[in-house]
């Protein structure tokens, strides 16, 4: 099962998890200034990356909206990206956060789970409840897929809906025992399901709640970094089974931002993801 690949590489490679969320802006000036097509300046930057942390990091997060918001040739980069990170045999979350009637959610699932876009886990949203997600199980059964659902997101407006009480008890814990409901078929050797949650490494009660409750769920966890979220905070929701993967992206793919803008950019990613999972590792011991 996917989440089996994921995990050992959790073990073996560190919990992190680059995130490309890559625009235009960060991409240095050498590259940005060639002649080449908008398309191949983003794989060029992402290629880069990959290949500078690929052994030291458990899997690649890619927010697609980065890739949209420079139409056709942003999206042939995404395609790319995706193609290259499962060339190296490495595992891909594409951050797509779908969620439709189930008619279209087949749509979606095809669209991220085959072809040009496809990737290994996707994210998606859960507010329009069990038959908007049914469509993904297919892939999760039959194709080694994997899915990450919404639970307590890093926003500050996550309080808005999320925490909301529902029968006396917080609505994202209601969406935790629905999350369990669905992922007990899919349990791998690793123990954990190739169905997972969101939760931001911004809240620090929330992530004490959590892992007390859903001590054997699997986590994508963002909000190291850029949004402020700590190793140690962090630490208390992966727990002693390390049972997530941990994403930063600004703080590693703009990590040489005012350093060096040449060709060995992409070793400052590196330098932050080693650093990075050190952070995370030193309060697991
Ligand atoms: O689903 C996500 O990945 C996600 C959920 C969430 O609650 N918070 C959150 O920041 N994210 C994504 O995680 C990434 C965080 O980026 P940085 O803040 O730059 O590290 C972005 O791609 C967000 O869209």
């Amino acid at each position: 099962m996917i989440i089996d690949r994921l995990y050992e590489n959790v073990i073996k490679k560190g919990p992190v998890c680059v995130g490309l969320d890559t625009r235009l802006e960060y991409i240095p000036e050498y590259i940005l200034n060639s002649t080449k097509s908008i398309e191949d300046k983003i794989f060029e930057f992402n290629k880069s990356i990959i290949d500078a942390t690929i052994d030291v990091c458990s899997c690649y997060k890619l927010q697609i909206a980065c890739y949209e918001a420079l139409g056709i040739q942003g999206l042939l980069a995404y395609s790319k990206t995706l193609k290259y990170i499962k060339s190296l045999k490495g595992i891909s979350i594409a951050d797509v956060k779908r969620s439709d009637i189930s008619s279209s959610a087949k749509m979606y699932a095809k669209a991220h789970f085959e072809g040009d876009f496809e990737s290994d886990f996707i994210t998606l949203n859960p507010y329009m409840g069990q038959d908007s997600i049914t469509p993904y199980l297919e892939y999760v059964k039959n194709k080694n897929k994997g899915i990450f659902v919404l639970m307590k997101t890093s926003n500050e407006g996550s309080k808005d809906f999320q925490e909301l009480k529902v029968d006396d008890e917080k609505l994202y814990v209601k969406v935790g025992e629905k999350i369990t409901s669905w992922s007990s078929e899919y349990i791998g050797e690793s123990g954990f399901s190739s169905i997972g949650a969101v939760v931001g490494g911004t809240h620090f009660d929330e992530m004490i709640n959590i892992k007390n409750r859903f001590d054997n769920m699997f986590f994508l966890i963002p909000g190291y970094g850029a949004q402020g979220g700590s190793a140690k905070d962090i630490s208390n929701l992966l727990g002693k089974n390390i049972s997530g993967v941990v994403n930063s992206s600004r703080g590693i793919i703009t990590a040489h931002k005012g350093k060096e803008e040449g060709v060995n950019f992409s070793e400052f990613s590196r330098k932050e993801v080693i650093n990075m999972r050190g952070d995370i590792l030193k309060w697991l011991k």
